[in-house]
This record gives structure tokens, C-alpha cells and sequence, in this order.
């Protein structure tokens, strides 16, 4: 009975397959590769030209069992992929320099990486890996160093890192509310505060919070506070109350999976730039809040504002309250000055205070008290903020 000789590999669809890797250099290489089944039709037009050269003989120095001749193989010479799988193909010769192009570091590793494996393919691989390995490793110590010597690698890495952090619990936590709750709902704004609060540790922010049981008002209420940064949402959710969802600009729906996360947590979107439909939302938010018996958080500013001190404020969310006959509770979180500047680069650990007000009825108000009622509010925040940011200053009205 005719012994076999070591099976040839099995190669599937060989014009699409990368081939494993074969000694391409030293006695051992072949000068070109023969697979033991029949070749597929070439994808290309080659096959409608010319009919090739007889396949060459394979060398007598293929690695074979050991006092046994290797039977000749059917196949034309094994034609393996050039580069990226295109089907272009190259003949593997003895001795022909590789595909030109950088592999990237540690492909021409030393001579002790290359003992790291088996036949000269696995060499190469693993001294790629080690070489990349040796990279990651420089640059994640080099890392702190750039951030410590550049005000700027060290705002746009820890700012993007926040980015980065809100997109990707964005898209954990987003199935876990679907699971949890079925969909759009008030309730995942617990799910979301829990996610949330842990973001401060990567920052070093701590927050010094006063004045929580403000918040323990029976039924609805419209609370408004300062807005400085992105940074706010941390501050948010570091004193959100049950039942609690926020007034958003509309562009927020379109950001990738917050969007999604913030759509499933109830927030009310408006369209800054229309009054009209602004107000329309406004005015439905203050018809069902009550009957909801949620709390609405609304930034009355407007838009964010890093300067220490507020800006003029919108009257919609007064205008809600009034209308809803709900009690205000102003939030002043201290300036952000201290370790949060973008026109500086600033962005480092940092204290930020937190006081909850006492609420401000507006049972018995009409729209005509409103802009009296927006007035005032700022004025007892404007002073919060001076107060809790170490700042003296004088206090104006809202307009
Ligand atoms: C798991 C990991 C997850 C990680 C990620 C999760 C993150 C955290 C999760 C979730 C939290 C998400 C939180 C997002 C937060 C985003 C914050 C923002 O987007 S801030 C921008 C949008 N907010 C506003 O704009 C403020 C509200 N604005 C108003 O209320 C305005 O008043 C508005 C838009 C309604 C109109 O603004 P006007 O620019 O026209 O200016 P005006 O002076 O207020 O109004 C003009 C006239 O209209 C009357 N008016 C206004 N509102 C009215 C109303 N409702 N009814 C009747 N009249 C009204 C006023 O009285 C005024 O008239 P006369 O000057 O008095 O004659
Ligand atoms: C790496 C991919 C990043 C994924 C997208 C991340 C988008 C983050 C948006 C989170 C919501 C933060 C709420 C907020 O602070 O929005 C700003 C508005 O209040 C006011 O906007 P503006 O000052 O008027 O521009």
C-alpha cells in the first residue's frame, strides 16, 4: 500500500486566502508554492491570455517526509495574494525581497526576537507584536510626561477622554434601559445618574453639596441653574432628584448614542432658534408635568458659559412655571474658573460647590409676573454664585 506523504494544507477559494506562511528565504524556500488541489479559476482575465509556462519543477529541497520522494504536484505554480486580498497575485520566488512598505516597528526585529517561534513566518509575527507591544508601552509612559510638560495634550486628552466616556456608556448603558424600562422613560435617568456619578473619579472633581432637602417639594417643580460646560452634566447628575427630566437643545438628539441615551431618559427637546415652536413645547411640558408629576431642569441661560459670572436669563422656564403654577428651585454650582478654562487649556482635579435653594412659589403669578419672577431668580443666584465661587461682586438685574 502506497504510504502518503504529509498532507498538503487545505486551501479554500486560494485566490481570496492569504497563504500561511512558508520560508520564503534559506534552503528551505521553495520557489514557488504548490497546493495539492486543483487551482480555482483565476478571477482575473490572465486565464484568456497566453497559456502560462509550464509550472516549474519543485525543488528536490522541499521539506518532505523524511527518505521520500515528493509526488509532482498538478498544480500550475501556486499563485498567492499580492496584497490586500484584491485578488492580485505575485509568484512567491526564492529570495525576492518582500512587498515594499513599512510593517510597522519591530518587523526587523533582532536576531533574539526571531528565536521567538517556529518556521520564520511565526518569527516575524511575534517580533511584529513584541515591536508594537514595546511602542504601546513607550507612549502610554511618555503619555503623562506630554500631559504634565503641555497645557494642551493635557486639555484635549482629558476632554476627549470625557467625550469618549459619554459615548461609550452612552452605548452600554442604552440596551440596559431598553431592558430595564422598554423605552423612553423618566425612570432611566436613574440608570444614567448611576453611570454618570462615577465619571467625576476620572477627572479628581469632587462636589460639595448643599442644601438637597429644597428638593423635597411635593409634586412638580421647575429648577433651573448656572450652565458653564459639558462638565455640567456631571453636576447634574450628582444632585438629580426621582423624576427629574431636562430641557435640551434639539442638535442633542443628533449626537450618536448620548442622543439615543438622553431620548430614552425623557429629555424635552426645543428648537432654540424658533421662539414659536419653543414655545409650543414649553407650554405642553406644562400641561403634563403635573399630571406626570415630574420635575423639569431647565438651564435658563440658554447656552453654556464659562466666564464665572451669568448671562441674561431666557424666561421660558419661568414662564412654565407659572403657567404649570409650580415652585422654582434654583441649583448654583460654583465657577468652574479654577480648573476648567478651554481658552486656557485648563482642565485639571478641581472642588465644585453645589447649593440646592429654597423654592420660589409661584402659586397666584400670571405671565405679567414673569419677568419680575426671572429678575429675581437671578439675582439670588447671580449672588450663590458669587458667594460659592470666593468672588465678590455687585448684583445687577437679568437684563
Ligand atoms: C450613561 C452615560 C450618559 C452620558 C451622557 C448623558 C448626559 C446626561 C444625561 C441627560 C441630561 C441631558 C441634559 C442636556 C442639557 C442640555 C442643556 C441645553 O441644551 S441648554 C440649551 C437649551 N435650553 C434653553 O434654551 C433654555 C430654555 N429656553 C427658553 O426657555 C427660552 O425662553 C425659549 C427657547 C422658550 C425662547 O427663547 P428666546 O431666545 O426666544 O428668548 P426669551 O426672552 O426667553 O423669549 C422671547 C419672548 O417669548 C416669551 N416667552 C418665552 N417662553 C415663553 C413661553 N413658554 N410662553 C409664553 N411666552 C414665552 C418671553 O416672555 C419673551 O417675550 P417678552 O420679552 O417677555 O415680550
Ligand atoms: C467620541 C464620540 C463623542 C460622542 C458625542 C458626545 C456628545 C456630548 C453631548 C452631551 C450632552 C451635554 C449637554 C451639554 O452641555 O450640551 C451643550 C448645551 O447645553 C448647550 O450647547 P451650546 O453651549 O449652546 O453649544
Amino acid at each position: 500500500m502506497v504510504k502518503q506523504g504529509p498532507k498538503a494544507p487545505t486551501y479554500y477559494h486560494e485566490w481570496t486566502q492569504i497563504p500561511p506562511r512558508m520560508p520564503t528565504r534559506g534552503p528551505n524556500a521553495p520557489s514557488s508554492h504548490h497546493g495539492r488541489h486543483p487551482q480555482p479559476p483565476h478571477r482575473t482575465t490572465k486565464h484568456l491570455r497566453a497559456p502560462l509556462p509550464a509550472p516549474p519543477q519543485p525543488p528536490t529541497s522541499l521539506p518532505t517526509a523524511p527518505g521520500r520522494p515528493r509526488p509532482p504536484s498538478p498544480c500550475p505554480p501556486r499563485l498567492a495574494e499580492g496584497r490586500a486580498g484584491a485578488g492580485r497575485t505575485a509568484h512567491i520566488r526564492r529570495g525576492q525581497p518582500r512587498a515594499k512598505g513599512w510593517k510597522g516597528p519591530g518587523f526587523s526585529s533582532p536576531r533574539w526576537a526571531r528565536g521567538l517561534g517556529g518556521v520564520k513566518g511565526r518569527e516575524e509575527s511575534s517580533s511584529m507584536e513584541l515591536g508594537w507591544l514595546l511602542w504601546g508601552a513607550a507612549v502610554l509612559l511618555l503619555l503623562p510626561v506630554l500631559m504634565e510638560l503641555s497645557p494642551a495634550v493635557n486639555f484635549a486628552l482629558r476632554i476627549g477622554f470625557y467625550y469618549l466616556l459619554f459615548f461609550v456608556c452612552s452605548a452600554l448603558t442604552a440596551p440596559v434601559c431598553l431592558l430595564v424600562n422598554g423605552g423612553r422613560t423618566v425612570k432611566n435617568m436613574r440608570i444614567i445618574k448611576t453611570v454618570v456619578k462615577t465619571f467625576k473619579y476620572f477627572f479628581g472633581l469632587r462636589f460639595e453639596v448643599k442644601g438637597l432637602e429644597n428638593f423635597e417639594v411635593e409634586g412638580p417643580a421647575i429648577i433651573v441653574s448656572n450652565h458653564q460646560s459639558i462638565l455640567d452634566m456631571m453636576g447634574l447628575m450628582e444632585v438629580l432628584p426621582d423624576n427629574c427630566v431636562q430641557v435640551g437643545k434639539k442638535e442633542l438628539m443628533y449626537a450618536g448614542t448620548v442622543g439615543l441615551i438622553i431620548y430614552l431618559g425623557g429629555v424635552i427637546f426645543i428648537n432654540r432658534k424658533s421662539t414659536s415652536s419653543a414655545k409650543m413645547v414649553m407650554a405642553e411640558v406644562a400641561k403634563t408635568m403635573a399630571t406626570d408629576n415630574v420635575k423639569v431642569w431647565v438651564y435658563p441661560e440658554g447656552t453654556r458659559n464659562c466666564t464665572g459670572d451669568l448671562l441674561p436669563f431666557k424666561k421660558g422656564a419661568f414662564h412654565v412655571a407659572v403657567q404649570a403654577q409650580v415652585p422654582v428651585i434654583p441649583v448654583v454650582y460654583s465657577s468652574f474658573t479654577t480648573f476648567y478654562n478651554p481658552k486656557k487649556n485648563l482642565f485639571t482635579s478641581g472642588k465644585i460647590k453645589v447649593e440646592v435653594l429654597p423654592p420660589i412659589e409661584t402659586k397666584g403669578l400670571t405671565s405679567d409676573d414673569v419677568s419680575e419672577l426671572t429678575d429675581r431668580c437671578y439675582r439670588i443666584m447671580r449672588e450663590t454664585l458669587f458667594r460659592l465661587s470666593g468672588r465678590p461682586g455687585e448684583v445687577k438685574d437679568s437684563s
